[in-house]
This record gives C-alpha cells, sequence and structure tokens, in this order.
C-alpha cells in the first residue's frame, strides 16, 4: 500500500497532470492539479465554505494561505486583493508547483509559493486564510498554527475552516489557551457553520 499522504513532502506516484474546470471569484477558470494533493478533483467543500463566508481580505500588505495545495485560496486573495502580496505555502513541493502554475495561468503576479521556511521571518500578515492540515495529526497541527498565528498583523484576522466533526470546537479550545500564552492581544471564536464546516476566526487588535 502506498504511503503517499496529500501532505507528503514529495509524493511518491508519477505525476499526471489533469485540467478541471472551478468557478472563482464567480468566473469559470481552467486550473491543473494533479494526484498526489488534496482535492485534485476540485474546490474542497470546506474551502468552499471559507471562501464563501470570510470577509474581504485586506486590500495591501501581506496575506498568507497556509497550505495552499493547488491554490484556491491563494489564487483567490491574490484576485481579491491585487495589491496586496499572497503568500502560498505548502510542505507539499508538487502542491507548490501547481499552485505556482495556476498563478501563471490566471496572470497573477502577486503571488509567492514556497515552502514554509522560505517565507522571511519579518514577514507580518494583515489576512491569513487556511484550510489547515487537520490529518497531518494534532501535534504537527499545533505547532503549525503555533508558527504562523502569532505573526498576525495588528488588526488583522486569520480565518480557518475546519470540520465540526473532526474536532473544530477542540481546536478552538486550543488556539485560544496557544494565543492567550503569546500576549493578550488575541481573541478567536467562531461565527459561522455551514454544512458542518466551522470558520474560526483569530483577530489581533491594535496594540496602540
Ligand atoms: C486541507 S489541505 C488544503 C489545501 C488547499 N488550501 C485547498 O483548500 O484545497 C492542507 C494543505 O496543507 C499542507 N500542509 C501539511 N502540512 C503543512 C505544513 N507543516 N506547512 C504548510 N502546509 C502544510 C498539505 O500539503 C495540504 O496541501
Amino acid at each position: 500500500m502506498s504511503s503517499e499522504h496529500y501532505f507528503s513532502a514529495s509524493p511518491d506516484s508519477a505525476m499526471r497532470r489533469r485540467d478541471i474546470d472551478v468557478v472563482l471569484e464567480g468566473h469559470r477558470r481552467t486550473v491543473v492539479t494533479a494526484g498526489g494533493i488534496f482535492s485534485p478533483e476540485g474546490i474542497d467543500r470546506g474551502t468552499q465554505v471559507l471562501l464563501r463566508h470570510a470577509p474581504d481580505p485586506a486590500a495591501a500588505g501581506h496575506l498568507l494561505d497556509i497550505g495552499c495545495g493547488w491554490g484556491p485560496i491563494a489564487l483567490t486573495l491574490a484576485l481579491r486583493s491585487p495589491e496586496a502580496t499572497v503568500w502560498a505555502v505548502d510542505v507539499n513541493e508538487r502542491a507548490r508547483l501547481l499552485c505556482a502554475e495556476n498563478a501563471a495561468r490566471l496572470g497573477l503576479d502577486n503571488i509567492e509559493v514556497m515552502a514554509p521556511e522560505q517565507v522571511p521571518s519579518g514577514v507580518r500578515f494583515e489576512t491569513i486564510w487556511s484550510n489547515p492540515p487537520i490529518r497531518v495529526g494534532k501535534q504537527v497541527l499545533h505547532d503549525l498554527l503555533q508558527l504562523w498565528l502569532p505573526r498576525l498583523a495588528d488588526d488583522a484576522e486569520a480565518w480557518l475552516v475546519v470540520q465540526k466533526n473532526l474536532g473544530a470546537d477542540s481546536l478552538l479550545t486550543w488556539v485560544r489557551s496557544m494565543l492567550a500564552s503569546v500576549g493578550e492581544d488575541f481573541t478567536a471564536d467562531r461565527p459561522e457553520t455551514d454544512k458542518g464546516y466551522r470558520l474560526l476566526r483569530v483577530s489581533r487588535q491594535s496594540r496602540g
């Protein structure tokens, strides 16, 4: 049996690329996907919930998609905020390759696709959106959120989509306690539930 997961750093199956049609920002667009990455057949239902409910991202500055896959979230951020720089990070190199290719296909030059450790450490984010990798296991997921959420800029928000029956509520409890240990300027809540998915919102207030 293959040990390949969508979150493998280097999927070991041969890359069979395929074009699919998706609707992003109200327009049908052809993007490229492949096996060995998350949701290669279309836009995941949880991702659709995030894209439907999250308020518009910041118009400028740095925006982050944690775990970009083939790019539905990063592409949407870049389409909605053409003046901003979108950082699309993923551990899966095939996902990075396809996300970069999709950005080029859509003519988007405001997306930086890279491995997480390549993002300059001084960058802070005006908006973070993510459909995080729940199946990597609790510790890896916690490490990931602990790495990125404290890098929210002042008056900035992160929106995460998590399946309700995959531990969305316990994750929110953990996020609150993790952020409380980082500083008093964070709040976290769950403003929406749709089709079995919870949207979690993390806000950072201005310290001024
Ligand atoms: C649930 S998928 C979402 C993919 C894409 N954003 C979408 O909506 O279709 C989570 C993604 O996180 C990636 N991932 C897993 N561990 C990661 C890590 N430590 N840092 C960044 N990305 C990671 C996986 O490879 C996968 O592409």
